[in-house]
């Protein structure tokens, strides 16, 4: 595909460009009588990269499942691509949080990127030498070549995370949807994996929405921010919505947006509170969240 320019900016930091990759209108989750959020209206652009944040419970993981179409809206409406959505499909390429892996522990990198072109196709299977000439370049595009035939379980979590964003590439998505995918990395893997997911948007025009604890990381690649906390939430640039006034508004009680050193620091906003019926076992990807802070500081 060639490349497309990023989207001209406005002055509010969002893309200016004509139909939105994802747009959701009144869009509410709820389980039985608990609203996790509600009355989102959110577009997502070409070349845009939106950062999802809250603190555990505030409703990140329903967000990517309603996106995956595996999440049924409780209100409004979801399109992809100005359709409406089904089970998401081959134009949102899905990079998961480090998981547990005994399913896959003895996949080779290179059957994991075949599995997610394969995912999504109905139609006559293309030529299998075609096929492993497209594992390559994909598996070369995220720089996991020398390890193409080396079994899952033996790569570290950073080696393992480049293979799953070539996995989420195989369908050549619109939209890459990363759900905490900076968990449990080092620094130096945490960088590499978001200069992944950048370029990929640069050279493409793919727009990223990025589920996060930790805004540090991606802060200097954020276009926009949604806030997920006590079923409400806020959308802006990282400058409206990670300011003392917003967040304070947003959780109802005083909290303190520092910025130090080009790092953004969240003091005092409280813990999520899940309900008592909840039972945490239902959702091993909820199970397998990080601590709820952003760089944050308990009171
Ligand atoms: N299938 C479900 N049935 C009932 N309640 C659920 C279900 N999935 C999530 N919840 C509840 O909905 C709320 C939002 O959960 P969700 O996992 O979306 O939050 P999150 O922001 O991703 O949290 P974390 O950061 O801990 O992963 C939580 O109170 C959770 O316990």
């Amino acid at each position: 595909m060639a490349p497309v320019p990023l989207a001209r900016r406005t002055g509010s930091g969002a893309p200016d460009d004509s139909t939105p990759l994802l747009s959701l209108r009144g869009a509410a989750v709820s389980y039985g009588e608990r609203t996790v959020w509600q009355g989102l209206d959110l577009d997502v652009r070409s070349g845009e990269f939106l950062a999802v944040l809250g603190p555990n419970g505030s409703g990140k993981t329903s967000l990517v499942r309603a996106l995956l179409g595996r999440q049924p809206l409780s209100a409004g409406t979801l399109t992809v691509l100005g359709r409406p959505a089904g089970r998401s499909g081959r134009h949102i390429g899905y990079i998961p949080q480090q998981a547990a892996l005994s399913a896959q522990a003895m996949l080779r990198a290179r059957d994991l990127v075949r599995f997610g072109m394969d995912g999504h196709r109905f139609g006559p299977r293309p030529r299998s030498g075609a096929i492993r000439r497209r594992v390559d370049d994909i598996l070369a595009s995220v720089g996991a070549s020398s390890y193409a035939d080396v079994p899952l379980g033996m790569l570290s979590g950073g080696e393992r995370q480049r293979v799953r964003i070539g996995q989420a590439l195989a369908t050549d998505p619109r939209i890459l949807l990363c759900d905490e995918p900076l968990l449990s990395l080092d620094l130096n893997h945490q960088r590499a994996v978001t200069e992944l997911v950048d370029a990929r948007r640069r050279s493409h025009g793919t727009g990223v929405v990025f589920v996060t604890h930790e805004i540090n990381p991606v802060l200097g690649l954020v276009d926009r921010v949604l806030y997920l906390a006590r079923g409400g939430h806020r959308i802006g640039t990282p400058e409206e919505v990670l300011s003392s006034e917003s967040l304070s508004e947003l959780y109802g009680t005083q909290v303190d947006v520092l910025r130090v050193r080009g790092r953004v620091l969240v003091v005092g906003a409280p813990d999520e509170i899940a309900p008592p019926h909840h039972d945490p076992a239902h959702d091993p990807a909820h199970e397998a969240a990080a601590s709820p802070t952003i760089d944050g500081v308990r009171p």
